[in-house]
């Protein structure tokens, strides 16, 4: 069953065509991957998805539901998203801002049960500006999913982080899916699409230019490739 389906999806900024009429489906339970170079509208695709941003054009729904119309708030309630550029006050302590987070949800999930269930215990009382990188993904992950949602949205979520912070960020994202949330991440890294995602969407100059599962997209780049990264190359043209 399709839990996001976006259709001619378009959005531009003082007439910059970022967003060329965009289709895709993400089914449930699956981790979906929305991949490709800078300024290719990657972000502006997930927040016209979150609700975040009004398209032009096109259609979004979310669960069944429209982000931009009057269940806006209801749709609220059952997604979770960490979006690019997120960020939180330096001063406030993990415990905190896992409670100001449950605040804001109708039915959430016990803030203390995630903060031990996500390893955060041990850093309840630490302030945000001093966590590391890899702290503060985790801290993220914990706050998209404090309101129980059945779908999550994660931009970039990994850029930045050293290879072991990585790999166990992947780890946390596995668990969401066993839990049968499905997933949807914005991606720079083909390692991280190929590994991690069940289908993927290679969007580029706002269009979607390949779709399908890391597997799909090696086979349609040809015969040779290796990777979905040698894939990407080979569907986008670019070198
Ligand atoms: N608020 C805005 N005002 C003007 N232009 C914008 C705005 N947001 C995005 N853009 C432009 O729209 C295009 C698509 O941006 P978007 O952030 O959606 O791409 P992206 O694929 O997520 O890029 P990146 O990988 O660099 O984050 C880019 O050319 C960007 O400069």
């Amino acid at each position: 069953m399709a839990v996001i389906e976006v259709n001619d999806l378009r959005k531009s900024y003082k007439g910059h065509q970022a967003v060329n009429g965009v289709s895709l489906t993400v089914e449930r339970g699956e981790i979906f991957g929305i991949a490709g170079p800078n300024g290719a509208g990657k972000t502006s695709v997930v927040e016209c998805v979150s609700g975040l941003r009004r398209p032009d054009g096109g259609t979004v729904r979310v669960l069944g539901l429209d982000p931009h119309g009057g269940d806006r708030r209801a749709l609220q309630q059952r997604i979770g998203a960490q979006l690019q550029e997120a960020a939180l006050p330096d001063a406030i302590k993990v415990g905190e801002a896992l409670k100001m987070y449950a605040s804001f949800y109708d039915d959430p999930a016990d803030w203390r049960a995630l903060m031990d269930e996500w390893g955060l215990a041990g850093r309840k009382g630490d302030r945000f500006a001093g966590l590391s990188g890899g702290w503060k993904q985790r801290l993220f992950i914990a706050l998209a999913l404090v309101g129980r949602p059945e779908v999550v949205l994660l931009d970039e979520l990994t850029t930045g982080l050293d290879p072991d912070a990585r790999r166990s960020t992947w780890a946390l994202i596995r668990t969401m899916r066993e839990r049968g949330v499905t997933v949807v991440i914005v991606t720079h890294f083909m390692d991280e699409a190929e590994a991690l995602c069940d289908r993927v969407a290679i969007i580029d100059g706002g269009r979607v230019t390949a779709q399908g599962s890391p597997r799909e997209l090696i086979g349609q780049a040809g015969a040779g490739t290796a990777s979905l990264e040698d894939a990407y190359f080979a569907l986008t043209g670019r070198n």
